[in-house]
């Protein structure tokens, strides 16, 4: 699929139009925009300006350079560049507006467990920037990037993007690349790709402009040779470090976010791989005007050079922010020199790691270097951030009308905001209509005023200095990006997928089948007479116990693993807990329900198969205690962080419920019995006997019968082999409180994974 293309624009200049842009000569597909939003120009732009991409209603691609607007035109050549992130333009308009994020912390102090990890950090990074932090281990930059995507509380400080401060609209839009690799192990790389598309990318993309973004990923990552492998753990490998660093990478950037946090990209990977990543993320910064922050521990001095930002962090104070490119005069300042051909990361590093006297010195330079003019406005403390305006309405858009004037429609406390388009060049030749706006600086801050062309009815953003938003919409920001039928299905289908390896392996054949073949041989052909009544019952307590063990454990075990992947896709607001849930019920009950089936199927005929609707009445008794079980190990699972805890309560409850079931103990004390109704075993397992001894030949008396009735008649009915247990509910009842056990611990799950096992 062509998505770059060399264009050549011109601009027409028009007394009615006024000036646009055109395409002169189009080679290749129309319509194919390689280059996301506006961008600070860098291809076919030597001068470095603003180049404008937009795209008319026609689908056209229009790339401007508002520099030489006034000379009437342009040549934009964008060339095909492999290792850049750029979006076809029919799928970027499914990925909603571009909106560029600037992202200004200030003064953030964090306390880990009573222990201050942050002081007074601050930061601005700018669309298109990429900001290294770096610092010695344990310096928290990881505890910083937490803070970033609002994963940590903190004690002072703000969070702003856009200026509005960090909000559950934000959180979810910020994409952040953990340090550990989370993912289902069993997947494929390209299977993970692509359920997370078709769960992350808007359900107004088709599945097959899904796959090609998918396509488009794996190509920018160099993933295509190991797409086909399985991510693997320690007990299966699968990919390499590197390979998983790049598909983490890769998940996150399917939805084209604004702003991403990664957390040590790098880290083991060779200088090689590491310096092809970075150059990536530069790449895709530049390019596409994304927010970029990285940690890195010791980057190579090419890998040092792209960075466009340093914030070097020492015992969590900042000891420096500023440009990369000053860092070495900065420290030149303070009487130390990086000696000559000396990689300028390892030297800062060393001086951070060095004396007491050393750190505190470089830390107070840094703090006087804030009275520097070149220090960012937004930090200093006498700036007003939004106090004025409300967080939400910093932004403000305007109006082009037909008519050349600007309306504005900003907030009435904001302050008068003057919208210069000579300030812009954007006269075109024309000044009473011009194309395109910029807003100008307020006396303490400047205001990101998008304009809008009433005829295109399409907003642009700039800043002279960074980049403002679209406008906010609010509430529908917090949309899912898919339907709930959506996620419910692609989930179904992702579980099913992932389980089946797991819940249907070699070893859980072998042992079904070698179970069910025991089991049929021990109790072979058992006569229906008294004397065989307790091998009868052995057979069916035996099978209800096992398959609550064997359902309750497997649930138990693999939810931990499981909770990791989706608490990180909860954070990134990639579906509902509700959808995921009922797909996790849904997309396992076929798995759950194979092996007791089979295992039913060996071995209930062995025993003595007597009509077709006893054996299936009994499979289905069989099957809905499997499933309670596997319903109570999951919600032991989810509401225990600790597996030791998780494996006593299981323990304690699983084995009770045996000993509660009504086959291992007959004679239980009155102020025990209660216990009894506690155990879902008790309800199968006499519900078991009622079909079983229902139906087909009767239970024969033995000589010596130990049932009084004998005494009267030659076969024992049903109700006076229940009565020697104690049991005494019907069937339907039985069945109710086997279905209200489902339906509580299904719940009670739920509602512990949504209010207190929530991500934060
Ligand atoms: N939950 C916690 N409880 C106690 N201490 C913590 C906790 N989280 C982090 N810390 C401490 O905070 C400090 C900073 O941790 P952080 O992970 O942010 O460092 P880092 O700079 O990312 O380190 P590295 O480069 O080794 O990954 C460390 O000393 C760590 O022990």
């Amino acid at each position: 699929m062509p998505l770059y293309t060399t264009k050549t624009w011109r601009v027409a200049v028009s007394a009615s139009t006024g000036a646009h842009c055109v395409p002169a000569a189009v080679h290749g597909k129309v319509g194919a925009c390689d280059v996301a939003g506006g961008v600070r120009g860098k291809e076919g732009d030597s001068a470095g300006n603003l180049v404008w991409v937009t795209r008319t209603s026609k689908g056209m691609c229009l790339l401007c350079s508002l520099q030489e607007l006034n000379n009437h035109i342009v040549t934009t050549q964008s060339k095909a560049d492999s290792t850049s992130v750029h979006f076809p333009a029919e799928q970027r308009q499914h990925l909603g507006p571009l909106k560029p994020v600037e992202l200004v912390f200030s003064g953030v102090s964090v306390t880990v467990n009573r222990r201050r990890i942050l002081r007074d950090v601050s930061g601005v990074v700018r669309p298109g920037e990429l900001l290294a932090v770096m610092g010695p281990s344990g310096c928290g930059k990881t505890t910083l990037l937490n803070a970033l995507s609002g994963r940590c509380r903190l004690d002072s400080g703000s969070i702003r993007l856009n200026r509005e401060c960090l909000n559950k609209k934000w959180k979810r839009r910020i994409c952040y690349v953990l340090q550990q690799d989370i993912f289902f192990t069993d997947l494929t790389l390209r299977q993970t790709l692509e359920y997370a598309a078709r769960l992350r990318l808007p359900d107004s993309m088709s599945y097959t402009q899904k796959m090609q973004h998918v396509d488009h990923i794996i190509d920018v990552l160099d993933l295509e040779s190991c797409q086909d492998t399985i991510i693997g753990d320690y007990l299966e490998r699968g990919l390499s470090g590197g390979e998983k660093k790049r598909a983490n990478i890769a998940c996150e950037l399917l939805t084209n976010p604004s702003l991403m946090l990664l957390d040590e990209p790098t880290s083991g990977l060779d200088s090689h791989a590491a310096y092809s990543l970075m150059s990536n993320l530069k790449n895709y910064a530049e390019t596409s005007g994304k927010t970029v922050v990285v940690t890195v521990h010791q980057p190579s001095s090419q890998i040092f050079h792209m960075f466009d930002k340093l914030l070097l962090l020492c015992n969590g104070q900042t000891a420096y922010f500023g440009a990369v490119n000053k860092v070495v005069d900065f420290f030149n300042g303070i009487g130390l020199s990086v000696m000559p051909h000396y990689n300028p990361a390892d030297f800062i590093l060393e001086q951070v790691k060095g004396s007491d006297e050393l750190r505190e010195r470089i830390i107070s330079a840094s703090r006087q270097a804030r009275n520097q003019p070149d220090y960012p406005q937004e930090l200093l403390p006498d700036f007003v951030p939004n106090s004025i305006c409300d967080n939400k309405y910093m932004y403000q858009e305007s109006r082009l009308q037909s008519n050349g004037h600007i309306s504005s429609s900003r907030c009435p406390s904001c302050p008068p905001v003057h919208i210069s388009c000579a300030h812009a060049h954007a006269h075109a030749g024309n000044p009473q209509r011009p194309s395109l706006c910029v807003s100008s600086v307020t006396e303490k801050q400047s205001v990101y005023t998008a304009v809008v062309r009433e005829d295109e009815g399409r907003s642009l953003w700039t800043d002279n200095q960074s980049h403002g938003s679209t406008s906010s919409s609010g509430d529908d920001e917090l949309s899912w990006p898919t339907s709930f039928w959506t996620q419910f299905k692609v989930l179904s289908q992702r579980n099913f997928q992932e389980a089946r390896p797991r819940m249907l392996s070699k070893l859980n054949w072998i042992q079904t089948v070698g179970l069910g073949v025991l089991a049929g041989l021990l109790w072979f052909q058992l006569e229906r007479k008294e004397e065989a009544l307790h091998d009868i019952q052995g057979w069916m307590f035996f099978s209800t116990t096992y398959w609550m063990l064997f359902a309750h454990f497997g649930a138990l075990s693999s939810f931990p693993p499981e909770r990791e992947v989706i608490n990180k896709e909860r954070l990134s607001g990639a579906y509902r807990l509700s959808a995921y849930y009922l797909a996790k019920m849904v997309g396992e009950l076929p798995l759950t329900m194979t092996l007791p089936a089979v295992y039913h199927v060996i071995s209930y005929p062995m025993l003595g198969f007597h009509s077709p609707s006893v054996f299936l009445t009994l499979l289905a008794f069989l099957l809905l205690n499997t499933i309670v079980a596997q319903s109570v190990g999951f919600f032991v699972g989810a509401s225990c962080m600790d597996m030791q805890v998780s494996i006593t309560i299981s323990a304690l409850y699983t084995l009770a419920t045996q000993l509660f079931g009504g086959y291992l103990a007959t004679n239980i004390s009155p102020w025990l019995k209660w216990l009894q109704y506690l155990s879902m075993v008790h309800y199968a397992y006499q519900n078991m006997q009622i079909v079983e001894f229902s139906e087909g030949s009767p239970i024969m008396c033995a000589p010596q019968s130990k049932f009084e009735i004998c005494a009267n008649q030659t076969s024992i009915p049903v109700e006076e082999i229940l009565k020697v247990q104690g049991a005494n509910l019907p069937l339907w009842a039985n069945t109710l409180v086997l279905l209200l056990f489902l339906l509580v611990f299904r719940v009670l799950g739920y509602v512990v994974l949504r209010y207190f096992r929530r991500p934060k």
